[in-house]
């Protein structure tokens, strides 16, 4: 496994691999892999012949007064876990190289990000597009694997693919969980004992609303009443929004159907965390 921190080194690499036929699997992050990453991992191992993993905390995607600073880094055990899950080639460039004295440019996907996550973090989805657009660029990947666990951004990334006739396959893969339900994320290392019990909140919210949806109920304000009324219940978890939209425009819903997913905001503490999940089992 090689690391690359230099965009032109990658870019030679990936010119070479192109060039002997390799198809190009490629998954972006932030780093402090967890387990949740290494399913995406597995994911591009299998859709790849060359497997690229990217490490930046991006800085444009985080608005002022966010964890920027603060979030988890740890290179050298994200190196042991991505050698574990068969990466080839990791690239973590820094930022100076990705942002030079005088960057200027920036892509920004209208309507799908004004809402949800878009809502409370403004600026957010014009900083991942805008590095995506870059990653995509140097990397040129055949195959871009993304969480789902991220459901705006998974629909955010498509939109800009088809709208920016990028191509490149995007694949989402389904959230993985602790054993207790909780949605692995990078931010849960800053939840203390009693808040990592009551992030549970979210994802047994998500398990309530199918049930209510289960016995019949297709009503989506009386759905997100619910989950809300269960996220307020605990002393540490603050709602950013609870809602039920359509899976690919993420339009809000008033009637619950086939194509609903809910979608969790929440602050246990100071630490904002997101969780989703469909509402009917069609299978
Ligand atoms: N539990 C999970 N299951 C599946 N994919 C995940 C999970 N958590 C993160 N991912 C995916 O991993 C990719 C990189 O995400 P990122 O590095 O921001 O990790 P994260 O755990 O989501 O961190 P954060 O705490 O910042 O939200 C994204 O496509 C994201 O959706
Ligand atoms: C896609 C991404 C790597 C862009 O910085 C980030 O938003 C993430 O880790 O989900
Ligand atoms: N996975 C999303 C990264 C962020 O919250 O900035």
């Amino acid at each position: 496994m090689e690391i690359v921190e230099s965009i032109e080194l990658l870019q030679q690499r990936m010119m070479s691999a192109r060039a002997a036929g390799k198809t190009i699997a490629f998954v972006p992050t932030m780093g402090f892999l967890h387990a949740g990453h290494c399913s995406l991992l597995e994911e591009g191992r299998r859709r790849g012949d060359l497997l690229v993993l990217s490490i930046f905390v991006n800085p444009t995607q985080f608005g002022q007064g966010e964890d920027f600073e603060d979030y988890p880094r740890d290179l050298q055990k994200d190196c042991t876990l991505a050698q574990e899950a068969g990466v080839d080639l990791i690239f973590a460039p820094s930022a100076v190289a990705m942002y030079p004295h005088g960057y200027a440019t920036e892509v920004n996907v209208a309507g799908i990000t004004a809402g949800l996550c878009g809502a409370s973090r403004p600026s957010h989805f014009r900083g991942v597009c805008t590095v995506v657009t870059k990653l995509f660029n140097i990397v040129q990947p055949h195959v871009a694997v993304f969480g789902t666990k991220d459901f705006q951004q998974l629909a955010v990334v498509k939109r800009m693919t088809r709208d920016l006739n990028l191509p490149i396959e995007i694949i989402g893969m389904p959230i993985y969980r602790e054993a207790d339900g909780l949605a692995l994320s990078s931010r849960n290392v800053y939840l203390d004992p009693e808040q990592r019990q009551q992030a549970l909140a979210l994802s047994q919210g998500i398990t309530l609303a199918q049930e209510l949806v289960k016995q019949g109920q297709t009503d989506a304000a009386t759905v997100i009443a619910a989950v809300s009324c269960h996220l307020g219940a605990q002393s540490q978890v603050r709602s950013d929004y609870v809602a039920i939209c359509h899976q690919s425009t993420l339009e809000p819903q008033q009637q619950i159907d086939g194509d609903s997913v809910l979608l969790v905001a929440a602050l246990v503490g100071r630490t904002r965390l997101i969780d989703n999940g469909y509402l009917m089992d069609l299978s």
